[in-house]
């Protein structure tokens, strides 16, 4: 769209598609090879299934069917699923439906657009495996024409081609290795002590003095602390009694957000031509993404003008991620506001959830609990506060966070526009086609995962160096090029939140929990509030 209004755009965008030709030649090359064309960092790669990087075999004969034979429900019925009976709640229960009456591959119609939805770990291996340079997630319009309308850059999220490309080679080298964002160990500490003392503070006020209401609540504080300390190397309050003003205001922005989200995000459903006869979820669009960049553009301007300051003083300049994109300039100021905008927005629920998830099952399965915290005690004892560097030490840690979010990615699919014609399962799919990968099914199917309901985090860890824990079936953070780009930041948060909280406390479900069922809001998120009681552990 943009790039057709722009001839330089088009020139390299023609130049991307001849790197991509260079690619497809390169699959054949061995593991690191491919990783490394790939743009896939050697922590990443040394996770990879063998099957991802496997080279198509060539000379077998099959027949390639059509999308018109692709089984999949029939429109009306669809749409009454989604529309009529609320679907869009229960995406991932109907994936795993449509997965057994349908198969590994089916289709379906939302009005006029076509997705095919590819549930199986294999094919989900071959589509990830024909990714060119600079995939495509889905549609962004909204998002590219309420930045073009406020005359603002596009972020990681919203930016394509080669806009994309040129900020993911910046923040790729920023933050894609566990040991790039192991230097905010002592920044993520801090968040958690205050969090701690949050917990303390929340279970006084209860009559039994260790129950914590609506975990999730802390939780989402802790997430938005912890990623704002890193994005925007300051602290906004918001696990204090009295939340600053401008953090709330962000906060509502961001609760309109979710609250538009059906009719904004899937509501590229709702035509332009309708805004006039149907205004309001576009104006609660622009008006929830105008707070986001507000608030950004205060932290980042904030930022700049200590950096300044401390130039025209003559001090050495130190800081992280965001200080050094203000002084290498490799991004405009305009693309930085519109990159941490797009981080903190990913980066806030999609934490707090998993949090929120993973204390649950802790106290649901209080062995599991106990065999985590002894591990927790023989590597820490009970008051070393961990850092990155002891995470690899603690590895029912790090499996606890691998079965959290195979139990509940919080996105239960993620998409692709194919960039070029595929047979995929057998079928033939035209280039430009929506594809929906399910990884909620693919994360609770029983080849995948032997037991595939139960919480065991302990599936994940290797015997030895050579044992190899074939995890395809549960990407929670996508794969390859265009793979979440806060995975690092997200499991530093999530392993020493996790580590400090079981070290001290020991978790239990409140008799005021019902038995909670996840719902997908956009997000696969808890479908009722999660009380649990946090007592203190006699050491
Ligand atoms: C539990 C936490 C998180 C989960 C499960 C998660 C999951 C994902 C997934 C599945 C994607 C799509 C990947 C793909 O299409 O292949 C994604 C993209 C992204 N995530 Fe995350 N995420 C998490 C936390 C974060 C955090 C903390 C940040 C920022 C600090 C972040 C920033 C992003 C961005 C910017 C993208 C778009 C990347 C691109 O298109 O290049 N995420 N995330």
């Amino acid at each position: 769209m943009m790039a057709s209004m722009n001839p330089f755009r088009t020139t390299c965008w023609k130049s991307l598609q001849s790197g991509r030709r260079l690619f497809f030649n390169a699959r054949t090359l061995h593991k690191s090879a491919a990783g490394e064309a790939l743009g896939i960092t050697a922590a990443e790669e040394e996770d990879m299934p063998d099957a991802l990087m496997r080279p198509v075999e060539a000379g077998t004969k099959t027949t390639v069917k059509s999308l018109k034979d692709m089984p999949g429900p029939g429109t009306l019925a669809n749409l009454i699923e989604f529309f009529w009976r609320d679907g869009f709640g229960r995406i991932h229960e109907i994936q795993m439906n449509h997965r057994k009456k349908y198969g590994k591959i089916f289709k379906s119609y939302f009005g006029p657009q076509l997705v095919v939805s590819v549930a199986d770990r294999e094919l989900v291996a071959q589509v990830l495996r024909a990714e060119g340079v600079a995939p495509q997630r889905a549609n962004m319009e909204s998002w590219q024409e309420y930045r073009q309308m406020r005359g603002r850059s596009t972020g990681l999220i919203s930016a394509e081609g080669e806009d994309w490309l040129k900020m993911r080679s910046v923040l790729r080298r920023l933050i894609m290795r566990p040991r790039d964002v192991a230097v905010f160990s002592g920044d993520v500490n801090n968040v958690l002590d205050d969090l701690i003392k949050r917990v303390c503070s929340l279970r006084a006020q209860e009559a039994d003095g260790v129950t914590v209401l609506n975990v999730n609540d802390l939780f989402f504080k802790y997430a938005m602390e912890g990623v704002a300390a890193i994005l925007y190397e300051t602290r906004l309050g918001c696990l204090e009694n009295e939340i600053p003003k401008e953090t709330q205001d962000y906060i509502n922005a961001l609760s309109l957000m979710f609250s538009s989200f059906k009719t904004t995000m899937y509501a590229g459903a709702i035509p332009k031509w309708l805004r006039p006869v149907i205004p309001k979820p576009w104006e609660e669009f622009c008006i929830s993404w105008d707070g986001l960049f507000k608030f950004s553009t205060i932290h980042v301007d904030k930022r700049f003008a200590q950096i300044k300051a401390q130039l025209e003083r003559g001090e050495e300049v130190k800081g992280g991620m965001l200080t050094h994109m203000l002084v290498t300039k490799e991004m405009s100021v305009e693309e930085i506001y519109a990159n941490v905008t797009e981080m903190l927005l990913a980066g806030v629920d999609t934490t707090s959830f998993t949090l929120s998830w993973a204390a649950y099952l802790l106290a649901q399965h209080p062995h599991v609990q106990q065999e985590i915290y002894n591990e927790v005690q023989k590597t820490l004892g009970s008051s070393t506060v961990p850092t990155a560097e002891d995470v690899p030490q603690l590895p029912l840690i790090r499996g606890l966070v691998k079965e959290t979010l195979r139990l509940f990615p919080v996105l239960p699919g993620n998409g692709r526009i194919t960039q070029d014609d595929l047979v995929v399962g057998g079928y033939f799919i035209p280039k430009g086609t929506q594809l929906a990968l399910c990884h909620y099914s693919t994360s609770f199917d029983e080849e995948n995962f032997t037991d595939a309901s139960d919480f065991r985090p302990d599936r994940w860890i290797r015997k030895d160096s050579t044992d190899h824990v074939d995890n395809f079936g549960s990407i929670p953070f996508g794969y390859g090029i265009r793979s979440c780009i806060g995975r690092r930041i997200a499991e530093l948060e999530m392993h020493l939140a996790l580590t400090r909280l079981i070290q001290r406390f020991h978790i239990a479900v409140s008799p005021l929990t019902a038995d909670v069922k996840a719902k997908t809001h956009g997000l696969l998120c808890p479908a009722a509030p999660i009380h649990l009681k946090f007592t203190d552990r006699e050491n």
